[in-house]
């Protein structure tokens, strides 16, 4: 398998196909100006790491690498729900972990790469939720991380579906965190009833948090609590979740290192709550975001402050 991804989507030097965790296939992409990694299992992006600047997203050092769990850290992709809707349903739906298949990778001139992953309804996706779908993930690897994804509902009904790049970023200290662009935006509190509360200024970290914030089509900023922040920029999505274990429930996931809290937080894109998207037939709806990381202070990039 791994020979044949390679013959067939390889590109000398840029990108490569090997088995990772698990013995999980994953592609290599080596851009310019950052590597990245995606396992084919969930179509999921375990690293990003921008040349000089570290390494963007948290990964669980204890994670299953398995088919029929869930890659712990990276970018998940929670699909076509968002949480629990029934007990019986899996958690976040079924594409995160969902075999992928590669459809296309690409060399661009700026120098990005890029390398696109497709899941079709199956039996047993039809089992769990009845529509035929075609789901795209594109993931674009160069200053920035950009993700697309993408649903075409090949079906004659109109369906409706919830979506998540739900993202593990990797932080220095939480106790020093800030996420700002949430300002004045109302967010449904999961763990206080579902209630509706309002944000006033920057969120701080300083207890679990699992939030639901509504109308956010902005960019959100993570201030990582030392020398860098990660701007998030999005497309198709008006809802955004931020979510930290903390202390009880890092201890109680078994994938999850005990002080793994400190070290990340999630700011995921999504379609989730009342931002429920219904696509008709024949149509396509992606929700995209493009993440940067630079440093906390000055230009994102040496070459910038000259040019
Ligand atoms: O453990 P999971 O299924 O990956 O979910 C992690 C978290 O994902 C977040 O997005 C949810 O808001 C939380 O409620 C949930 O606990």
């Amino acid at each position: 398998m791994i020979d044949d991804l390679n013959l067939q989507f390889g590109i000398d030097k840029k990108i490569a196909f090997t088995l990772g965790n698990g013995d999980l296939p994953k592609a290599i992409l080596l851009a310019e100006d950052a590597t990245a990694e995606i396992y084919l299992h969930g179509a999921h992006v375990s690293s990003f790491h921008r040349h000089g600047w570290g390494e963007m997203l948290w990964m669980s050092d204890e994670s299953n690498f398995r088919t029929d769990r869930p890659i712990r850290g990276g970018v998940p992709i929670c699909w076509p729900w968002f949480g629990q809707p029934q007990p019986e349903l899996p958690q976040h739906g079924f594409a995160r972990t969902s075999q992928w298949e590669v459809i296309e990778t690409k060399a661009h001139a700026d120098p990005s790469l890029e390398i696109a992953l497709r899941l079709t309804d199956s039996e047993a996706t039809r089992q769990l939720w009845p529509h035929p779908f075609e789901l795209t993930m594109r993931v674009i690897v160069g200053r920035d991380l950009t993700m697309q994804l993408s649903c075409l509902n090949t079906g004659e009904e109109p369906l409706d579906a919830e979506a998540a790049l739900h993202t593990y970023f990797h932080v220095q200290d939480i106790d020093a965190v800030r996420v700002a662009g949430l300002d004045g935006r109302s967010y449904i509190d999961k763990l206080d009833a579902m209630q509706g509360k309002p944000q006033a200024g920057e969120l701080t970290i300083d207890r679990e948090v699992d939030r639901i914030y509504l109308e956010t089509p902005d960019a959100v900023t993570i201030h990582d609590g030392a020398e860098r922040r990660i701007e998030i920029q999005k497309s198709g999505s008006l809802s955004t979740v931020v979510w930290n274990p903390w202390i009880d429930k890092s201890a109680a996931m078994a994938d999850f290192p005990n002080d793994g809290y400190r070290t990340m937080v999630c700011v995921e894109t999504t379609n989730a709550a009342d931002d429920v998207r219904t696509i008709q037939p024949g149509e396509v709806h992606t929700i995209t975001q493009s993440c940067r990381c630079e440093p906390a202070t000055g230009p994102a990039d040496p070459a910038e402050a000259i040019l």
